[in-house]
C-alpha cells in the first residue's frame, strides 16, 4: 500500500512543472537548476580586462536558463504533495522575468557570521579576507555571483535533514516523518558583501536502500553537512561513515565539512552539554565545524546557514581570484617566451633566406657556365660519336 502510494506520488509529480526546489528519485534525471530560484541580481559591469570573465558569466547564465527547462522529479514520498498547477508554458517566462529582484533581507550578509563554538570551528576570524572585501567593493568577483555552490546534507534516516532545510528555506516545520526518496534540493539566494550568491542545498535520503541514488549527487560539493540526532548517539557515530562516503566523491581538501546536531529542543541543558562534548570531539577529528540546531524552534538555523554561505562565498571568491591571476600569469609567460624567441627566430629565418638565395645564385651561375650544346662533341662528359 505504501509502495503503491509512493509510486503514485512519483508518477504524479513527474508530470509537474518545476517548483522552487527540485527532487530526484532516480538516476535517469540529471540535476538541473531550478527556474524560480535562478533569480540573479544584475552582475556589475566587468571592466575591460575581465572580458573573458564576462563571457564566462554569460555562458553560465545561458546554461542556467537552459537547465531550468528540465523536468523535475519528487524526492519525498508525500502523497499529493506535488500537486500539478496548470500552465506549463509559463515556465520559461517565469525564469526569465524573475531575473533581478533583490534577495530577502535576512539573506543579506554584510559582516562575517560567527562560529557556534570556538572549540570546533573552521575559522576563528571575524571578518572577510582582505582580498575578498576589496574584490567585493570593486564588484569584480567574476562569475561568483552567477554560479551555484553545492551543499550536500547527509546523515542517518530520521535525524532531521529535511526538516532543517525546510526550516531555513521555507520557514516551516512538519512533525510528520516522510522519508526522502533519492534526493531533493533547494536553491537559496544570498547577498554577501554586496555580491549575489546562491547555495544549492541537496537533501539526501538517509535510508540504506536509497543510498546508492543519493551518493550519485555527492560530487562537486563545496560544503558537506553531516547531520546527527542529538538524542541518538548512534547517529553521531555513523556520521564518520557518511562523511567518508561523501568525501570519496570529491577532491581531497575541496570541501568545507560541518557536523550538525539536530533536535536541540528535545534535550535539557545538562544532557545537551554532554552530547555536545562528544560531538565537538568528533568534529575535531573530522576537521569539521560543529553546530547544534532545532528545526522545530528554528534555533541557530539561520545563523548556521549564513555561516555556511559566508565560508563558501569567501572560498569561491578566492578561488576565482586565483584562477584569474594564474590565467594572467600564463598569458604573461607566453608573451615573454614569444618575445624572447623573436630575435632568434628572425635571425634563423633571415639566415635561411640568405643561404637559399646564395645557393640559387650559385646554381644559376654554374649552369650558365656549362654550355647546353657543347661546341666540341665528346667534350664535357659527352660520348657523342662523329658521324661517318
Ligand atoms: N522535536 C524535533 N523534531 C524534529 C526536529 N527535526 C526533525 N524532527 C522530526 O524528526 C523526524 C524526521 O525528520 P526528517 O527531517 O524527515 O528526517 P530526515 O533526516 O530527512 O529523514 P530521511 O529523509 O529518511 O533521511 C520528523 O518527524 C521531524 O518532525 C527538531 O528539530 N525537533
Amino acid at each position: 500500500m505504501v509502495i503503491a502510494q509512493r509510486v503514485r506520488s512519483v508518477l504524479e509529480a513527474s508530470a509537474a512543472p518545476p517548483r522552487r526546489s527540485g527532487c530526484y528519485s532516480d538516476l535517469s534525471v540529471e540535476p538541473r537548476v531550478d527556474s524560480f530560484r535562478c533569480e540573479l541580481r544584475p552582475e556589475p559591469v566587468p571592466d575591460a580586462r575581465d572580458s573573458s570573465d564576462a563571457l564566462g558569466s554569460s555562458v553560465v547564465l545561458v546554461a542556467m536558463v537552459i537547465a531550468a527547462t528540465g523536468p523535475a522529479r519528487p524526492g519525498r514520498a508525500a502523497p499529493g504533495a506535488f500537486a500539478t498547477p496548470a500552465g506549463h508554458s509559463g515556465r520559461m517566462r517565469s525564469s526569465l522575468t524573475s531575473l533581478g529582484p533583490p534577495v530577502s533581507r535576512d539573506r543579506i550578509i554584510t559582516s562575517f557570521p560567527k562560529w557556534y563554538t570556538p572549540d570546533a570551528c573552521l575559522q576563528l576570524k571575524e571578518h572577510f579576507h582582505g582580498q575578498v572585501s576589496t574584490t567585493c567593493q570593486r564588484r569584480n568577483t567574476g562569475t561568483v555571483g552567477l554560479r551555484l555552490s553545492k551543499v550536500v546534507v547527509v546523515g542517518d534516516l530520521y535525524v532531521g535533514k529535511t526538516s532543517l532545510i525546510h526550516r531555513f528555506c521555507k520557514n516551516v516545520f512538519d512533525r510528520d516523518y516522510k522519508a526522502t526518496i533519492g534526493v531533493d534540493f533547494e536553491i537559496e539566494r544570498f547577498e554577501i558583501a554586496g555580491i549575489p550568491y546562491s547555495l544549492q542545498i541537496w537533501d539526501t535520503a538517509g535510508q540504506e536502500k536509497f543510498k546508492c541514488i543519493a551518493s550519485a549527487y555527492y560530487r562537486g560539493a563545496q560544503v558537506i553537512i553531516t547531520a546527527f540526532d542529538l538524542t541518538d548517539v548512534q547517529t553521531l557515530e555513523h556520521t564518520r561513515q557518511w562523511l567518508e562516503d561523501a568525501l570519496r566523491e570529491n577532491e581531497p581538501g575541496s570541501c568545507f565539512v560541518f557536523l550538525v546536531g539536530t533536535k536541540k529542543d528535545l534535550l535539557s541543558g545538562a544532557a545537551c552539554k554532554q552530547a555536545e562534548v562528544e560531538a565537538v570531539r568528533l568534529a575535531n577529528e573530522m576537521q569539521a565545524e560543529y553546530w547544534s540546531v532545532s528545526a522545530k524552534t528554528g534555533e541557530n538555523v539561520k545563523a548556521f546557514f549564513s555561516r555556511v554561505a559566508a565560508l563558501a562565498f569567501e572560498q569561491s571568491v578566492l578561488q576565482d581570484l586565483e584562477r584569474r591571476s594564474s590565467a594572467r600569469a600564463q598569458e604573461r609567460a607566453w608573451r615573454t617566451r614569444n618575445s624572447a624567441c623573436l630575435p632568434l627566430r628572425t635571425f634563423v629565418v633571415a639566415s635561411l633566406t640568405l643561404w637559399r638565395t646564395s645557393e640559387a645564385l650559385r646554381s644559376l651561375a654554374s649552369s650558365s657556365s656549362t654550355p647546353l650544346h657543347p661546341a666540341h662533341p665528346g667534350q664535357a662528359g659527352t660520348t657523342q660519336a662523329c658521324p661517318p
